[in-house]
C-alpha cells in the first residue's frame, strides 16, 4: 500500500507528514532514510508521523523521526506545521496534540503564525543528558576548537548553544559532526552557534542531531533564548535569526518555552511502492 503525504515546511526546516491516524504505519529506519533522501526519495530533514492519541484533550500523537530514521522527542518546527493542520482541520484557534516530551499546546497568532507552548526548559544535566555531573550553564568539557564551553538545555531534546562573536565565522560544516558525538552527550546533542546582535534579537545556526546543518531550528531556537537569558545576555523576549528567517521566542517566569513563527505547505504527494 502506498501513502499519502504532505511536503511542509517551517522557515525551510522541512518534513514530510503522514495522517496514520486511521491506518497505521510504523517505517523501518532504512526506509525514513529512503524517502528522507534528497536524490531518490521525497527529501527531508524530519519525517513526521500523526497517530492516534490516548491521552485527555489531545488531537493526535506527533511521533518524530529524524532524517537518520532515528526517533526523537521534539521538533519546534514540526509542532507548528502538526499544529496548524489540526486547527485547519477542527476550525479551532487552539489545539493540543502529544509528542513523546508531553503535551504541546498550539495556538493561532498575528500574520498567520502560529505559537507553540514548547514546554519547560529542562537545565540540569542529568535531563538534557550529559554524560556526568556538570554546570549546564558553561559546559567546559564541551569547549571545543577554540570556542568556550557551551550552554547545554533540554528542550525535549538535547541541545548545546555556543555564543560566539561572528556566527557566520563559525564552520559548522566541519565541526558539526563532531559537536553531535561528543562523549560528553550519551544521547548527541543540536549543536547551536549563536550571536547577539541586541538585547532582543540573536542570530544563530544550527547543526542538528541526524539531520546535519538545517535552515531553521524551533527547538534549538526556544533553547538558544533561554541560554541567552541565563548568560544575561538578552531580555525574556527575543527574536532568533536563523537561515531561513526569524522565529520569536519567549521563555516565561514560570518556565514556559512559547515559539512563534510560520508554516507553510509545499506540496501533497503519494510514496511510490519502493520508498
Ligand atoms: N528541526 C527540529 C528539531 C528536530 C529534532 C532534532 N534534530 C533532534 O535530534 O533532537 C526543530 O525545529 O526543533
Amino acid at each position: 500500500m502506498t501513502r499519502e503525504f504532505l511536503k511542509m515546511h517551517g522557515l525551510g526546516n522541512d518534513f514530510v507528514v503522514i495522517d496514520a491516524r486511521n491506518t497505521p504505519y510504523q517505517p523501518s529506519e532504512a526506509e525514513v532514510r529512503a524517502i528522507a533522501n534528497r536524490r531518490t526519495g521525497v527529501g527531508c530533514d524530519q519525517f513526521i508521523v500523526l497517530e492516534p492519541s490516548d491521552a485527555p484533550g489531545a488531537s493526535g500523537f506527533m511521533r518524530i523521526r529524524n532524517a537518520d530514521g532515528g526517533e526523537v522527542g521534539a521538533c519546534g518546527n514540526a509542532s507548528r506545521c502538526v499544529g496548524w493542520l489540526l486547527m485547519e482541520e477542527s476550525g479551532g484557534d487552539r489545539v493540543t496534540f502529544q509528542t513523546a516530551a508531553g503535551l504541546l499546546h498550539a495556538s493561532r497568532a498575528d500574520n498567520g503564525r502560529i505559537t507553540v507552548d514548547m514546554g519547560p526548559a529542562r537545565l540540569d544535566w542529568s535531563e538534557v543528558p550529559l554524560a556526568g555531573p556538570a554546570d549546564t550553564l558553561r559546559v567546559e568539557a564541551v569547549a571545543h576548537a577554540g570556542y568556550a564551553g557551551p550552554v547545554a538545555v533540554s528542550m525535549g531534546n538535547p541541545h548545546a548553544v555556543f555564543f560566539v562573536d561572528d556566527v557566520d565565522a563559525v564552520p559548522l560544516d566541519d565541526i558539526g559532526a563532531a559537536l553531535e558525538h561528543h562523549p560528553f552527550f550519551p544521547e548527541r546533542a543540536n549543536i547551536e552557534f549563536a550571536q547577539i546582535l541586541s538585547p532582543t534579537s540573536i542570530r544563530m545556526r544550527v547543526w542538528e542531531r541526524g539531520a546535519g546543518i538545517t535552515q531553521a531550528c524551533g527547538s534549538g531556537s526556544c533553547a538558544t533564548q533561554v541560554a541567552a537569558v541565563r548568560r544575561g545576555l538578552t531580555e525574556r523576549k527575543a527574536d532568533v535569526i536563523l537561515d531561513g528567517g526569524t522565529l520569536t521566542i519567549e521563555w516565561t517566569e514560570d518556565n514556559r518555552v512559547l515559539m512563534t513563527g510560520p508554516v507553510a505547505v509545499s506540496f501533497s504527494g503519494r510514496l511510490s511502492a519502493g520508498l
